[in-house]
């Protein structure tokens, strides 16, 4: 059975500006849960340790969502993810005294080394983990595969391919998750996260699992950054027309989309111009709220910022870049 984790309480907390309450986790953990959705991801849009000047402050202090979340489940294991130098070894050990039971741990995808040490961490206190290589997109399915093979001997037991700027087409997808099946063997699963930015979020999600991926990621309602992840809800419907069991109720899941995920979205996520050029640049579709502010404060297009983000190949981390981009903009105007 493909395995689903829904990311709307984690990569939607980008779309939302880390504004989550604790009720609203609580009513979403619920509906998902009822669905029949076996993982469900909860922490700040950047990880665990992300509320800060630099991503954005946290309505409610990650810990306590991650605690009412496990609190609400009565199947759904709850996961959470962690970008080393952005949260560290302690976070993940508060996030299972709270009950997680899934360590997911994010790099950008030619610095899995960055990672060992979380994944040693995490196999030693019994959790279960995941790596993200992000931005995969940027990176031929060969490098991914070697960046894959040092998460999988650091203890990672399902490598993603995370198509962070929802950049990649189809075959590229194929080719990528193949890559690291190949590599990783029985060593290791293989997952794939995707972005709507080019609209492509469920076909290439379809593409991954028949490649061989055994876990996908999405949001219901695409809740999730640039315009939003894979739509959980439409991939189960897709996923049943193909025979692929997923074990998620459509009829639940598009019911809890529509009537309890939604109403917690500021709004919906939009395949706009500015997403658009994420998904044709190469960015991380978390740089789009950062780029609005941006270009609101320099008066410059932000679509322009986010075109000269991806030919600059910023990779997470890097959102104070936009500043000098718009700047640049700002005095090639004057
Ligand atoms: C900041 C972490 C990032 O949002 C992880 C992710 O979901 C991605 O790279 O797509
Ligand atoms: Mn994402």
């Amino acid at each position: 059975m493909l395995r689903l984790t829904d990311t709307s309480l984690r990569d939607g907390s980008h779309h939302k500006r880390h504004r989550f309450t604790a009720e609203e986790v609580r009513s979403v953990v619920a509906a998902l849960d009822e669905a029949g959705v076996p993982v469900i991801e909860v922490a700040h849009g950047d990880g665990l340790g992300g509320s800060s000047f630099t991503y954005g402050f946290s309505r409610t202090p990650e810990q306590e969502l991650i605690s009412t979340a496990v609190r609400t489940a009565k199947r759904a294991r709850i996961a959470v993810l962690m970008l080393p130098g952005v949260g560290v070894k302690d976070d993940i050990l508060v996030a299972q005294d709270n009950g997680a039971s899934i360590c997911r741990i994010a790099t950008h995808c030619t610095e899995a080394d960055i990672s060992v040490q979380h994944f040693g961490l995490a196999r030693d206190r019994g959790l279960e983990t995941v790596g993200f290589l992000m931005m995969a997109h940027s990176q031929p399915p060969e490098a991914l595969a070697k960046q894959a093979r040092i998460m999988a001997d650091a203890g990672c037991q399902c490598v993603y391919v995370v198509d962070s700027a929802g950049a990649l087409v189809l075959e590229q997808v194929a080719d990528r998750v193949s890559a690291l099946v190949a590599e990783l063997g029985d060593d290791a699963q293989v997952g794939f996260h995707g972005h709507e930015n080019l609209g492509l979020g469920v076909a290439n999600s379809v593409i991954a699992a028949r490649a061989g991926a055994a876990q996908i990621d999405g949001s219901v309602r695409r809740f999730g950054a640039g315009a939003g992840n894979t739509p959980l809800e439409a991939f189960v419907g897709v996923c049943d027309k193909l025979g692929i069991a997923t074990g998620v109720d459509f009829f639940a899941i598009v019911d809890a989309a529509e009537d309890v995920v939604r109403p917690a979205m500021p709004e919906e996520c939009l395949l706009d111009r500015m997403a658009l050029m994420m998904g044709y640049a190469g960015v991380y579709s978390s740089f789009l709220k950062h780029a609005y502010v941006q270009a609101e404060r320099y008066q410059v297009s932000g679509a322009q910022i986010l075109v000269r983000a991806g030919e600059r190949k910023l990779v997470g981390g890097q959102e104070d870049q936009l500043i000098d981009i718009a700047l640049e903009l700002r005095r090639e105007q004057v």
